[in-house]
Formats: C-alpha cells, sequence, structure tokens
C-alpha cells in the first residue's frame, strides 16, 4: 500500500521537541516496517506564522511571504528527515518527480512547500495523486472537518464522511492569505477530487492515530469518500 501522510506544522512542530518529532518518525517508521511505500509531507506550523507575521509588517507581499513559509516547511522536513532511520531520502524534496523517485528506490520520501499559493495540504494532495498513493491522510490539529471552523464556533459539527465535493464548498470560503489555517486548503480539496483520492483527515497531535487509521481504516476524523473511486483498500486485509 502507498500512503502519503501530510503532518501539519500544527502537530509536527507546535515547539522545537525532539520526542514529538520522534514519536511522529516513529510511526511513519512502523508503518514501512508493515510493508507501506510512504511519502510524507510537513507543514510549517506556528514558527513559519511568527516568520510570516513579521515579515507582513516589513512590507512584505503575499508571495514573498508564501516564499518563507515554504523555507520554514522545509526546514521542518529537515527536522523529520533526521528522526527517521537510513530508510528516508536525506534530500527534502523540492519536486513530485523527485519525490516519486525517492518512493521508487524504497526510500521513505519527505516534503515541504514547493510553489508561493498554496499550502502543504495541496502539495500533499498532488504527491498523493502523482505516485497514485491508495490513501491520503491529513494529520491535523482538529478531528476532522467540521461544518464551521470548531474553535470560533460551538455549534460547529464534524463530518463523519463526505464527499470530495462537499469539502470544497465546506472551506471554499476560508481564507487564501499566506499562514492562513484550514484542515485541508482549496486547491487540496479539488485536487483529491480530480484524482478520486481516498482521504482521511483526523486529529495528528496524538501521532498514534495515524498507524491505525492507515492499517484497518479505523479513526474518529473524517472519511473523504471519493465520488466514483475504487473502494477503500487496507494493507491489513
Ligand atoms: N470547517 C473547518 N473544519 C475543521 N477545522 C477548521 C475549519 N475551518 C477552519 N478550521 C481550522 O483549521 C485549523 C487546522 O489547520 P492548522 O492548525 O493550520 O493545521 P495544520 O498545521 O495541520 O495545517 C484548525 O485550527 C481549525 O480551527
Ligand atoms: O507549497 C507551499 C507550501 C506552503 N506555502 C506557505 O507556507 C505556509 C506554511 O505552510 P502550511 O500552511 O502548509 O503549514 P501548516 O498549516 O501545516 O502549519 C503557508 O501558509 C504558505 O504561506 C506555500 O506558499 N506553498
Amino acid at each position: 500500500m502507498r500512503v502519503v501522510i501530510s503532518i501539519g506544522g500544527s502537530v509536527l512542530a507546535p515547539d522545537l521537541d525532539p520526542q514529538r518529532v520522534e514519536a511522529h518518525a516513529s510511526v511513519v517508521e512502523s508503518l514501512a516496517r508493515e510493508g507501506c511505500e510512504i511519502g510524507a509531507v510537513v507543514g510549517g506550523g506556528g514558527v513559519a506564522r511568527d516568520y510570516i507575521g513579521a515579515a507582513r509588517e516589513l512590507g512584505a507581499n503575499e508571495v514573498q511571504l508564501d516564499q518563507i513559509g515554504i523555507d520554514v516547511t522545509r526546514i521542518n522536513a529537515r527536522l523529520l528527515i533526521a528522526a527517521l532511520g537510513s530508510q528516508v531520502d536525506p534530500k527534502v524534496a523540492h519536486d513530485y518527480e523527485d519525490a516519486g523517485d525517492a518512493i521508487r528506490r524504497g526510500d521513505i520520501s519527505v516534503m515541504g512547500g514547493v510553489m508561493p499559493g498554496q499550502t502543504t495540504d495541496a502539495v500533499a494532495a498532488a504527491f498523493a495523486e502523482y505516485v497514485d498513493a491508495d490513501l491520503l491522510i491529513y494529520a491535523t490539529s482538529v478531528d476532522g472537518v467540521f461544518s464551521a471552523d470548531p474553535k470560533s464556533d460551538p455549534d460547529a459539527t464534524k463530518f463523519e464522511e463526505m464527499t470530495a465535493g462537499e469539502l470544497v464548498d465546506v472551506i471554499g470560503d476560508i481564507e487564501m492569505n499566506a499562514g492562513s489555517s484550514a484542515p485541508v486548503d482549496l486547491l487540496a480539496a479539488k485536487l483529491i477530487e480530480r484524482a478520486k483520492m481516498r482521504t482521511i483527515v483526523l486529529d495528528g497531535t496524538d501521532p498514534s492515530r495515524v498507524e491505525p487509521a492507515v492499517l484497518r481504516g479505523e479513526h474518529s476524523g473524517t472519511d473523504i469518500i471519493p465520488e466514483g473511486g475504487d473502494e477503500p483498500t487496507y494493507w491489513a486485509q
């Protein structure tokens, strides 16, 4: 089974805690031992937002701010690489071809951002489509996709499952400035829809939640069901 795991910066590196990074790396290594081929995409987290905020005050434009965000995602990718064993490609992949080559060689490949105007959510979706992944996982700071932002709307309800088209509708109104927060960005949602990619959005603050989701489809987040896609297959079956 080939899986792309997007690890939000907010869950990988809300602060610089080596034990947390190690815990995420352990999950990735454990899945690799189970025979999964793995691509990981790492976000920028609070550090990216701090840099973006400072540079915005200094007058940088949105593309320049995105470039700063990309740099931070790649530093976080290096952190994850440092925690992964010898099975990882030691280079942060800067494009999908390099990432795909690493996976074909049998390595775990780690990416950060690639270009302005999007977030690592879209990188993960494009990476998953490029390598024909069986599953795309978003390990983020909320346990799934809600009808509205659960941090600001107490009446928001969680979708246990939804189509990619419904996902596009729910997140379509969220702002797209550098550093903005959404469980999955709009471009990612469109790519998931186009690729008919089976996708799970879950709470990755506890990294151990990723493994049962990948191996058995067990999680409490949101399943994004492809319209006209294949039935889910799990490695354990
Ligand atoms: N409809 C929604 N459903 C779930 N989360 C939402 C929604 N709208 C906005 N959010 C916000 O999206 C954020 C998730 O993104 P973020 O914290 O940037 O995670 P990551 O670091 O994984 O990218 C959460 O803080 C949550 O409050
Ligand atoms: O391909 C990319 C990936 C990231 N970013 C920028 O880097 C920031 C941090 O990345 P991301 O939002 O994915 O981090 P996370 O939300 O996971 O902390 C984004 O807000 C964008 O400004 C970008 O421009 N292009």
